[in-house]
C-alpha cells in the first residue's frame, strides 16, 4: 500500500535497563521533508537514529518506512542510509571508489557503479574528482563525498548524525547552506540529528525539540522560536532572556509576574506561583529617552555593561534594575544608539506580546 510519509515513528520507547533514553516518541516525515531532531547530549537522539537505521531495537513501539514496519529488518535490508559525524570514508580508495562502493557491494557491474558514481559526484560539485585520494580533498569536499556515497544508493530516507560537527566554524556556517541545497535538488528526505540550534533553524523544514527522551515540541522553525510550547523550548531555540518570578495578576490575558526584586513584567501565557518569563534581545527597544517608550508596559532603566560586537549580529548587554541577569538587547545598526558604550544610560522596553510566561 502507498504511504504518504516516508517515516513513522509510533510509541517508541528504548530502555537501557530502567532508564528510557527514548521514551514514548512519535513523529511522521513527509517525503521530501528536512526533519531535524534538535537536543542537548544525552537526551536521546542518537539512540532514536540508532532505532532508525536498525542498529538498535525499540523496547516497544513499531518504526514504519514508507509504511512498512521496519521491526525485525535488518540494517543493510532497509531502504535508509546514515552519514555519520566522522564521514567514515575510506582513507585507500579514490574518490570514485568510496562513492561505487556500495553499488558494488549490492551487486552492481563494476562498470554501471563507476558511471554513477561519476554521475553523483557532478551533481555535487566535485565532477572530475572521482580518480583524487579522499585524504588529497578539503573537509567539505569530503563532507560533498559522504553525501555523494550515500545518495548514489537511492535511499528513502537519508539520516544524518550531527555530520558538520568535526568540521570548522566558518565551514560549516557554509556547509548548512550547501547541505540545505543539496537536499532540495534531490528531494530526498533527510532526518538530520544535531545538538546545534541554529543549524536546524537553518536547514529545516520541521524540527522535533528533545529533551531527556521525549519531544517537547515538534514545528517549523519559525513556530518553535515564535512559539515555543515549553520554557526548555523557550531557551533552547534561539537567544532569549530569561526572568524568573511569581505569577501575580492576570488581566485581559496579560500575566503579571514579579520578579524577587519587587520589579513586575507584563507577558503573555500561564503562570503559577512560580513563573518563567522570556523575551527575545531583537524584541527589547531601547532609547536614550525614556518618552519614547511610554507606549510599553514593561519599560526599565538600565546601564550598559557589555558591546558584544559581532557585526549585523552584535548585542548589548544592560544592568537593568530590578533585574538579576543584564538584558540583553540587539545593537542598532543606525542611528544615535549604534555607537552606544559601556557605561551609557539607556531605557529599555518591550510590548507584553513579546514577553512569553510559563509555569516553572
Ligand atoms: N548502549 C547503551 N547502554 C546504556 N545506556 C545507553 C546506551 N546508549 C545510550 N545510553 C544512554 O541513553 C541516553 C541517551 O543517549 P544518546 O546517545 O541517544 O544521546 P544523544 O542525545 O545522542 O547525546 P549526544 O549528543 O551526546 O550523542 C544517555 O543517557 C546514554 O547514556
Amino acid at each position: 500500500m502507498a504511504s504518504s510519509t516516508d517515516l513513522d515513528i509510533v510509541n517508541v520507547t528504548k530502555r537501557f535497563g530502567s532508564h528510557a533514553a527514548v521514551d514514548d516518541v512519535s513523529f511522521s516525515v513527509a517525503p521530501g521533508e528536512f526533519f531535524s531532531i534538535l537536543g542537548p547530549s544525552g537526551c536521546g537522539k542518537t539512540t532514536l537514529m540508532r532505532m532508525i537505521a536498525g542498529f538498535e531495537h525499540p523496547t516497544s513501539g513499531d518504526i514504519r518506512i514508507r509504511g512498512q514496519s521496519m521491526i525485525g529488518v535488518p540494517a543493510n535490508k532497509r531502504p535508509v542510509n546514515m552519514v555519520f559525524q566522522s564521514l567514515a570514508l575510506f582513507p585507500m580508495m579514490s574518490v570514485g571508489e568510496n562513492v561505487a562502493y556500495g553499488l558494488t557491494c549490492r551487486g552492481v557491474s563494476r562498470a554501471e557503479a563507476d558511471e554513477r558514481a561519476s554521475r553523483m559526484l557532478e551533481r555535487v560539485g566535485l565532477k572530475g574528482f572521482g580518480s583524487r585520494r579522499v585524504t588529497a580533498l578539503s573537509g567539505g569536499q569530503r563532507q560533498r563525498v559522504a553525501i555523494a556515497r550515500c545518495l548514489v544508493l537511492e535511499p528513502t530516507l537519508v539520516l544524518l548524525d550531527e555530520p558538520l560537527g568535526a568540521l570548522d566554524l566558518k565551514l560549516r556556517e557554509h556547509m548548512k547552506i550547501e547541505l540545505k541545497q543539496l537536499q532540495g535538488t534531490f528531494n530526498t528526505t533527510f532526518a538530520y540529528i544535531t545538538h546545534d540550534q541554529s543549524e536546524a533553524l537553518v536547514m529545516s523544514d520541521r524540527i522535533a525539540v528533545m529533551n531527556q527522551g521525549r519531544f517537547e515540541q515538534v514545528g517549523s522553525p519559525r513556530e518553535l522560536y515564535h512559539n515555543p510550547a515549553t520554557p526548555f523550548v523557550a531557551s533552547f531555540v534561539g537567544e532569549t532572556n530569561r526572568l524568573q518570578g511569581e505569577a501575580a495578576a492576570v488581566s485581559n490575558g496579560t500575566i503579571a509576574v514579579r520578579l524577587p526584586s519587587g520589579a513586575v513584567v507584563q507577558g503573555q501565557g500561564k503562570g503559577a506561583a512560580k513563573a518563567l518569563a522570556f523575551v527575545r534581545p531583537e524584541a527589547v527597544a531601547l532609547a536614550q529617552d525614556p518618552a519614547s517608550l511610554s507606549n510599553l508596559p514593561n519599560r526599565f532603566e538600565g546601564r550598559v555593561s557589555a558591546v558584544l560586537f559581532d557585526g549585523a549580529a552584535s548585542s548589548l548587554l544592560i544592568d537593568t534594575t530590578g533585574f538579576e541577569q543584564p538584558v540583553r538587547a540587539v545593537l542598532p545598526q543606525a542611528g544615535p544608539l549604534a555607537g552606544i558604550q559601556v557605561g551609557a544610560p539607556v531605557h529599555v522596553g518591550w510590548t507584553a506580546d513579546a514577553m512569553k510566561v510559563f509555569a516553572a
